[in-house]
């Protein structure tokens, strides 16, 4: 087993002619939920993109469990789970899910366990365009889950949903990490922090900080990570716009 599950060095990556990711390099622990933190439009979704193998890079290099990011042997090895719910609307839960099943070699039983790890076993029959929008996002979550990925990759899962929604699926996460599966998690939401392990903290395309909570709050003499990442902004001479 790799110590890092994400080991990314030098990564360019520019979108609509502008260097988004100007040449950051970061790693994920194995086993571990890393939260990665940052205002709206720093570059989350583009790492996160890159990790997964659906970005085009400049430069620089991204291996996910050993291998190039994007390589065929890590389909079924990592699941990703974007902003847009990526479901079919007009089959049921149940449907959709036995689909990606059947696509990812997943034993049919795991259809049940993956609703059920979401909490949706009451709209299994549900038609997904029938499901409010916090919904259809965990039945995205409950696709990524079949195949028991070891690396699990989620774009701001828990935004727009209620706090005990939020609470449960955190739990989730935890449940993962503990089996073993190592957790990308996005969030733009900085009191998300203290459920995850390590915490890298962006902002315009590069990295503020790679450490634990309580190592960041530390450093900067801070309360919560909010502050902590205000501190480090100021620490750089940046204005937050
Ligand atoms: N398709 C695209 N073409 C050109 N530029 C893009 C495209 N998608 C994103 N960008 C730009 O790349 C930058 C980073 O976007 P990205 O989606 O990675 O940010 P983010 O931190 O995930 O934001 P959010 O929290 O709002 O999802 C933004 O400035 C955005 O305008």
């Amino acid at each position: 087993m790799v110590n890092n599950a994400v080991e990314v060095r030098d990564l360019v990556v520019r979108r609509g002619g502008r260097p988004v990711l100007p040449g950051v390099s970061c790693s994920v622990r194995t086993g571990s939920i890393t939260g990665l933190l940052g205002p709206s439009g720093c570059g989350k979704s583009t790492l996160m993109r890159a990790v997964v193998g659906a970005q085009v890079v400049e430069s620089g290099s991204v291996r996910v469990l050993g291998a190039p990011a994007g390589s065929p042997e890590l389909r079924s090895r990592v699941g990703y789970v974007t902003q847009a719910p990526s479901v079919y609307a007009d089959l049921t839960v149940r449907e959709g899910l036995d689909y990606f099943a059947v696509l990812l070699g997943a034993p049919p039983g795991q259809v049940r366990d993956v609703v059920e790890a979401v909490g949706l076993s009451r709209h299994a029959g549900t038609l997904v365009r029938r499901l409010s929008g916090g919904e259809r996002a965990r039945v995205s979550l409950a696709a990524a889950l079949l195949g028991r990925p070891e690396l699990l990759v989620l774009d701001e899962p828990t935004v727009g949903l209620d706090p005990v929604l939020r609470r449960d699926l955190w739990q989730l996460f935890g449940e993962l990490a503990r089996g073993g599966c190592t957790l990308l998690v996005s969030s733009h939401v900085m009191d998300e922090a203290e459920r995850c392990e390590r915490l890298l903290l962006m902002r315009d395309g590069r990295f503020l900080a790679d450490a634990s909570a309580a190592e960041l709050l530390t450093t900067t003499s801070t309360d919560d990570v909010e502050s902590a990442f205000l501190a480090l902004v100021e620490r750089q001479g940046g204005a937050l716009v």
